[in-house]
């Protein structure tokens, strides 16, 4: 038997969709995993209720499948589902990484990246790798066709998860079909700042480069409130505000001293509209860990 932990993580980061993502330190999925003849699933913790333990429907079963490593496998979801926060992921992540070690199938973490991202196209319907890289390797990660690049970057976050849901199969839905070469050449912009500001662990260049106005306009109007809980949070202090993954988390970076400032605002702002929601104050971290 074997235990991981799998951090949730953030996609896209406003200029990076489907490319860009971030572990957090905070929350994850933890899973327990031992050999058996079939899998078989067992899923409690946040939103477990809406998590299928058909080997078929959970990303846990596409990997065991793809590993040709059955197993009886325990999810401990610390990541409620359809958050923008890489819940799938996570225990897709937690999967690959410790049925490789316990069927001992010699893959390195970036190869496992491919593998993981399996169970994402079970649950959204294409198999992009944004969340399972960081939850894997840790740390900012470029997902792209040649691989993953990855960089050890500590920079404050706050993650606020409104009491709504959004399916990322509904969110990719409404993704713009084309973009102008303006905003071409912006998002060529932002993206390369935002991975300067990660190699220098920056917030300030971190935040500034998250600006699109590709993708996120178009999900903004999923989520009851989105201006204005970016407004507060930028008032507050944060450095740059975008959705987190196909929302309808929200996520700001900003340097540690505004973390608590930024969290209760984005919280007030929701309140003020009826939506209950949760914030998490964390930060980039490690990708899973095996006990
Ligand atoms: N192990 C799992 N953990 C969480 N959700 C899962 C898992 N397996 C399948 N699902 C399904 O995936 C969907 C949530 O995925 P997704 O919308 O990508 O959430 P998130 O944005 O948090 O990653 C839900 O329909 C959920 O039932
Ligand atoms: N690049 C994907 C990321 C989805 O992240 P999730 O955390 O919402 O599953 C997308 O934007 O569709």
């Amino acid at each position: 038997m074997l235990t991981v932990r799998a951090p949730a993580t953030s996609a896209n980061l406003g200029s990076g969709f489907d490319v860009f993502g971030v572990a957090l330190e905070r929350p994850a999925d933890v899973v327990r995993l031992s050999k058996a003849d079939r899998t078989t699933i067992d899923v409690t913790g946040a939103g477990s209720q809406f998590i299928p333990e058909d080997p078929e429907k959970n990303t846990v079963g596409a990997v065991a499948e793809a590993l040709e490593a059955p197993a009886h496998i325990e999810i401990d979801k610390g990541v409620r589902p359809a958050s923008g926060l890489g819940s799938s992921a996570a225990s897709a992540a937690a999967a690959a990484v410790g049925l490789n070690e316990l069927y001992d199938r010699g893959y390195t973490r970036e190869e496992l990246v491919p593998i993981a991202a399996k169970g994402e196209a079970v649950v959204s319907g294409d198999a992009h790798d944004d969340n399972v890289a960081p939850s894997i390797m840790g740390g900012f990660t470029i997902a792209t066709a040649s691989g993953v690049r990855q960089v050890d970057a500590s920079i404050p976050l706050v993650a606020c998860l409104p009491d709504i849901v959004v399916s990322t199969r509904d969110a990719r839905r409404v993704v713009p079909e084309n973009a102008r070469v303006d905003q071409l050449v912006e998002t060529v912009g932002n993206a390369a700042t935002l991975t300067t500001g990660m190699h220098r662990d920056d917030p300030g260049l971190v935040g500034e480069g998250m600006h699109d106005t590709v993708v996120t306009p178009a999900r903004a109007k999923l989520i009851d409130g989105y201006e204005s809980v970016r407004e507060a949070a930028l008032d507050a202090g944060a450095t740059g505000v975008t959705i987190s993954g196909a929302g309808p988390t929200v996520i700001a970076a900003c340097e540690d001293a505004d973390q608590r400032a930024i969290a209760s605002a984005m919280l007030d702002t929701f309140g003020d509209r009826g939506i209950d929601a949760r914030a998490y104050q964390t930060r980039i971290g490690r990708g899973a860990k095996v006990f």
